[in-house]
């Protein structure tokens, strides 16, 4: 029987119960992969202090298995955060955000002394980029925002209908030509009105668990 997609996702969610530190608290990011992992990590809710989480979704989801839900305000120390990825090359740089969840996501990133990437075989790829781009951007500045990307190179398409937990839009840039990552990345969040795009390059994964029918496989 071949192994779905979704059997892979939960693979590599329980493969990171390894990474969480008793008696600390554990930073969730959003996705079908990271629901996986608040699963798992309601087996081991009595050894850990809480969660931080990156989306109104992982919190219900969180609550919802009584792990509480802190503040990241109130935490100082974050030893390890665990979330899934849209894209991931073979220098754990990401694209992130398809879900809409990337601003919250980036910033529990920051905070963090680890990034640890739970994926699907299917979302490693060679060059970042075949997925769109999301970018977070204040409502008034959409048009601003898309002119300024289109003489960057990319298409621009506003995601209708869709609004983030923040109360902001999501553009999803389309056909962009990434050659440095971590440039464009820079490049995006200087534009006035974005408030964050989804390439986690400057800040990448530290661990990348990824999940294929032959096994799971650890990046560092
Ligand atoms: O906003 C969503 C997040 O960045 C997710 O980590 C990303 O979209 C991957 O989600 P999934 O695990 O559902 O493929």
């Amino acid at each position: 029987m071949s192994t779905s997609q979704d059997q892979l996702k939960k693979q590599a969610a329980e493969a990171a119960l390894k990474y969480v530190q008793p008696n600390s608290i554990v930073g969730v990011g959003t996705g079908s992969t990271v629901n996986f992992f608040i699963d798992a990590l309601a087996t081991m809710k009595n050894d850990i202090e809480g969660a931080v989480s990156s989306s109104d979704a992982s919190t219900e989801r969180l609550k919802a298995h009584g792990i509480d839900v802190v503040e990241l305000n109130n935490v100082a120390d974050l030893p390890v955060y665990i979330d899934g990825a849209d894209e991931i090359d073979e220098h754990m740089r990401m694209v992130k955000g398809g879900g809409g969840a990337l601003t919250r996501e980036k910033i529990i990133a920051a905070v963090a002394d680890q990034f640890v990437c739970i994926a699907d075989q299917s979302k490693v790829v060679g060059r970042l980029g075949s997925f769109p781009i999301p970018i977070e951007v204040i409502p008034m500045a959409r048009s601003y925002v898309a002119r300024e990307i289109v003489k960057l190179g990319g298409d621009p398409v506003w995601r209708q209908g869709f609004v983030t937990d923040n109360g902001n839009v999501i553009l999803d840039i389309h056909n962009f030509d990434i050659l440095d990552p971590v440039q464009l990345e820079q490049q995006l969040n200087s534009i006035v009105g974005v408030v964050t795009n989804g390439l986690f390059a400057k800040r990448g994964a530290n661990i990348a668990i990824i999940a294929s029918p032959s096994g799971l496989q650890f990046m560092e």
